[in-house]
């Protein structure tokens, strides 16, 4: 299977409800109490998180049966599926931190990757009822799908994303509440960074593709799911995510335990210095 055969519309349209439903579960839970577990990497987990992935997954199962899933809570239990040259990538809860917080910074990801690079992403928060996802190849849009019920796609109105212009040496950051380092406290100071906010899970993306900041440094460990569908929206929206020697982060490391290398994520391709 190629991304050619797969009808990115339907796609879009279903997992929009899907996403919605997996967010509904994460929140009918959360009102209930939360039991916090933690995993063998010591990063938490709930029952929200596999939860969500279980109505992500039987979607996926549904739609497009022979294509790979790769899976944060599948993976952290040992299933790992052999990936070809397209497959999805899912992080059912991501920002399991800022949930357990009650920050509502936490994010539904869901990306389909081809040829090492994410061409399709959706990423939902559903404490926020914002909706973000990649429309074609070079559209994506931001809809507001609210917090009570589950949304068709087509009901709700749209608005296109789109980076900003930089404005050199004044340029607008986000970075991690949770995992922020001293290598990215050095990224900002000496990259003409004036004002940081710091933000959970993979809305920071979605704040970049939204023109609201310029560049989000991640200079530290990450997963491929983490990223995929935010990349996609990024991308989708005129930035870019590169790793710190310039090139594009790429997807389906598998050898690698489909971990990332450090990377910055910028609302425009920056000027080469
Ligand atoms: N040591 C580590 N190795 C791999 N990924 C890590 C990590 N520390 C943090 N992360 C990733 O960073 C994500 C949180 O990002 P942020 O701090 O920007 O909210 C986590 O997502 P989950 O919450 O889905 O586990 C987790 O996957
Ligand atoms: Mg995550």
């Amino acid at each position: 299977m190629t991304s050619a055969d797969i009808d990115f519309d339907a796609l879009a349209a279903m997992l929009a409800e899907t996403a919605q439903r997996a967010g509904q579960a994460i929140r009918k839970i959360y009102a209930g109490g939360l039991q916090v577990r933690e995993k063998a990497d010591a990063s938490p987990v709930t029952d929200a998180d596999e939860a969500a992935e279980k109505i992500i997954l039987a979607d996926l199962a549904r739609v497009a049966p022979n294509v790979p899933v790769i899976a944060e809570e599948a993976v952290a239990s040992g299933s790992v599926p052999a990936t070809d040259d397209v497959f999805f990538l899912v992080d059912p809860l991501d920002g399991t931190k800022e949930f357990v917080r009650g920050t509502g910074e936490f994010t539904v990801n869901i990306a389909l990757v081809h040829g090492d690079i994410p061409r399709f992403g959706l990423i939902l928060a559903p404490a926020l009822g914002e909706l973000f996802l990649t429309i074609a190849e070079d559209r994506a849009v931001r809809a507001e799908v609210g917090t009570d019920t589950v949304k068709p796609l087509d009901s709700v109105s749209h608005e296109p994303l789109q980076t900003r212009d930089p404005a050199p040496g004044r340029l607008v950051a986000l970075a991690s509440r949770s995992h922020m380092n001293e290598t990215t406290e050095r990224f900002l100071e000496t990259h003409g960074v004036t004002e940081t906010f710091q933000a959970g899970s993979s809305l920071k993306f979605c704040r970049i593709a939204q023109g609201l900041a310029d560049v989000y440094p991640r200079l530290g460990p990450t997963c491929e799911w983490d990223t995929a569908a935010g990349d996609a929206i990024l991308r989708a929206a005129g930035g870019v995510v590169l790793t710190e020697d310039g090139t594009p982060l790429r997807y389906g490391k598998a050898e690698d335990g489909y971990r990332n290398p450090g990377f910055i994520a910028w609302g425009r391709q920056p000027v080469q210095e």
